[in-house]
This record gives C-alpha cells, structure tokens and sequence, in this order.
C-alpha cells in the first residue's frame, strides 16, 4: 500500500485518541506539540499520560470508547488492546469521513504516523507504508545524524531573506534564479562553522547590498 504524504496545521484541531497505553501516549505527545487539542477516551492511562490530564493538557473521559465518541473530531487514532474496539474506532470515523490511524491495522487507516523529526522549519518524516516500523525508526535515527542544529538556523536565515525578496517588486523568474543559485550552496555547513564572512560575501554578491546578514537580521528585528 502506498500512502501519500501531506503536512498537515494542527493548531486548535480536535483529534480523539481511544486507549491510553504506551502507544497512545507516543501519538500523544507528537500531538501536542504540533498544537492539538486532544481529547482521550480509555479506561486507564499510563502515568505519562495521567500526568498530562491532571495537568490539563489532554482531556480525559476514563470509560471504553462508545458510538458518537468521534463527534467534533477532525482526526482519529485507534490505539486500544481491544481489536473490536479498535474497529469499531474505524468504523465511526470511515462512516463520518473523519481521517483515522488504526494503530494495529495499515490496511484500515486513512493515515499513519511516520518516524519524524524537526529542526525549526524543518521536518523530515521517514514512512515504509506500515511494512517496517522499526526501519522508518533506524533511518529517522540517521538522519537526525546528518541533519544538525545548524538547519534550524539556515531556514532561520533563508526565510527572512526569502520573504524580503518577495515582498521586494522584481519578477519571480529572476528571484527563482537567485534563490536557486544559493541553495547550490552549502548553507548550512557555512552557519555550523561559523564563516560568516563567507556567507555574507556570497549573499552581497548574488543578492546586493541589503542583503547582508546584519542587514537582514536588523529589519527582521523592525517587523517583530
Ligand atoms: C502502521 C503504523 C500505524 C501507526 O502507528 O501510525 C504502525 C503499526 C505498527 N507498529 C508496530 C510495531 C512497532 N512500531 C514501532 C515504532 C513506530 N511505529 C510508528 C508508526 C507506525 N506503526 C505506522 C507505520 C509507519 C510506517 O512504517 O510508515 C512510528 C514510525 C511512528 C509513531 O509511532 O509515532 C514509530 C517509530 C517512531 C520513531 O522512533 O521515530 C516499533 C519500534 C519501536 O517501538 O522501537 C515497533 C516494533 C518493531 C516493528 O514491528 O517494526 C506494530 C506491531 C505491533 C505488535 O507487535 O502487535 C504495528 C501494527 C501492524 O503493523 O499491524
Ligand atoms: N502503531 C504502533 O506503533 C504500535 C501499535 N501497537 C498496537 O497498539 C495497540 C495499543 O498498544 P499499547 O499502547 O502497547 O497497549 P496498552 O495495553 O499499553 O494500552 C491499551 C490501552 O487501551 C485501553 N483500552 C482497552 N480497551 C478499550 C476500549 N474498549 N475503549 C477505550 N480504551 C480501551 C486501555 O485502558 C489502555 O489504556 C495494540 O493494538 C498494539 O497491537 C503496538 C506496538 C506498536
């Protein structure tokens, strides 16, 4: 099976998450740091997870998951020991077009989480389409290796540049030209060994004077 990949906003968005076991709580946490709203429908929690409810942080309806436990919930996770209840789970959500993870069951989710990770802006996330957990756990792993601190830094950078090229008038074709003609470079090798006199010297010359890194830092400065 072949899942397609999409970003998805999830600030202010309810999901309900039916189990409170170790595996809920790992789809949890993701969660809530990408700003969901949750609410958790589960006899039991894991400590972790008893800890997030007393705290406030999830809300938590402590009995076994019941028909109309979906309503108002824009994504879905299955993640109970109980097979039944889990597709009763996916029943509910395929028959209110609600997109559901069914943790013990690829082949009925409408999604599924990948091993990811984050530098800032960035996010690189790892599926093998449910063949392969503990791969798409092993390469995440590599790429957290390669991908350093040092992106979060140079999207930093690239964003407020880029955004002052946008805004600036000028035609799209020529700012596509200088922009691809800074990603041959190794940005971020530049900010992790801190030249920044080499960095500086090669945005002067391929974006000009107002695009030093002082120069760009001050006005974002300005707009904040
Ligand atoms: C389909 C999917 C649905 C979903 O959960 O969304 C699913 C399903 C199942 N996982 C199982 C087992 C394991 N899962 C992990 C780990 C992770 N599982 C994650 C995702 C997914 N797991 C989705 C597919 C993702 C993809 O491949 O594209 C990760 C990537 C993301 C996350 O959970 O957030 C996270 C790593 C996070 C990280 O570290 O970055 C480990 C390794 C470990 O725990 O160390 C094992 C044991 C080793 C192994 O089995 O490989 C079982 C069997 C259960 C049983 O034995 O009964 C099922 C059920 C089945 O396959 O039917
Ligand atoms: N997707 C993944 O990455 C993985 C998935 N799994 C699967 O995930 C499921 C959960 O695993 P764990 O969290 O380890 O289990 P767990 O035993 O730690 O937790 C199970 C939770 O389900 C709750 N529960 C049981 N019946 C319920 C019901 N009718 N309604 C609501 N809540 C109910 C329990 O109160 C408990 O909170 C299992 O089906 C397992 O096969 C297991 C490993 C990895």
């Amino acid at each position: 099976m072949s899942f397609f990949p999409i970003n998805l906003n999830m600030a202010g968005r309810m999901v309900t998450v039916v189990g409170g076991g170790k595996i809920a709580e790992r789809k949890t946490c993701k969660l809530l740091e990408a700003g969901a709203l949750i609410t958790m429908i589960a006899p039991d929690l894991s400590d972790k997870l008893a800890k997030l409810s007393e705290g406030g942080s999830i809300k938590h309806l402590p009995r076994n998951f019941k028909k109309g436990d979906l309503d108002g919930a824009f994504l879905a996770i299955a993640a109970t020991s109980d097979r039944y209840a889990n597709l009763a789970v996916a029943d509910e959500a395929k028959n209110r077009g609600i997109l559901v993870d069914v943790c013990d069951d690829p082949e009925l989710s409408s999604f599924i989480m990948p091993a990811m990770m984050t530098r800032g802006d960035l996010v690189i996330a790892v599926s093998t389409g449910g063949k392969s957990p503990a791969m798409a756990k092993k390469i995440r792993e590599q790429l957290e290796a390669s991908f350093g601190p040092e992106y979060e830094q140079t999207l930093k950078l690239l964003g407020i540049l880029r955004e002052k090229l946008l805004t600036a008038k000028g035609n799209s074709a020529y700012n596509k030209a200088l922009l691809s003609q800074l990603a041959a470079h190794d940005l971020p090798r530049m900010i992790k060994e801190r030249r920044y006199d080499q960095l500086d010297h090669l945005l002067l010359k391929i974006f000009g004077s107002e695009f030093s890194i002082s120069h760009l830092l001050e006005e974002e400065k300005d707009h904040q």
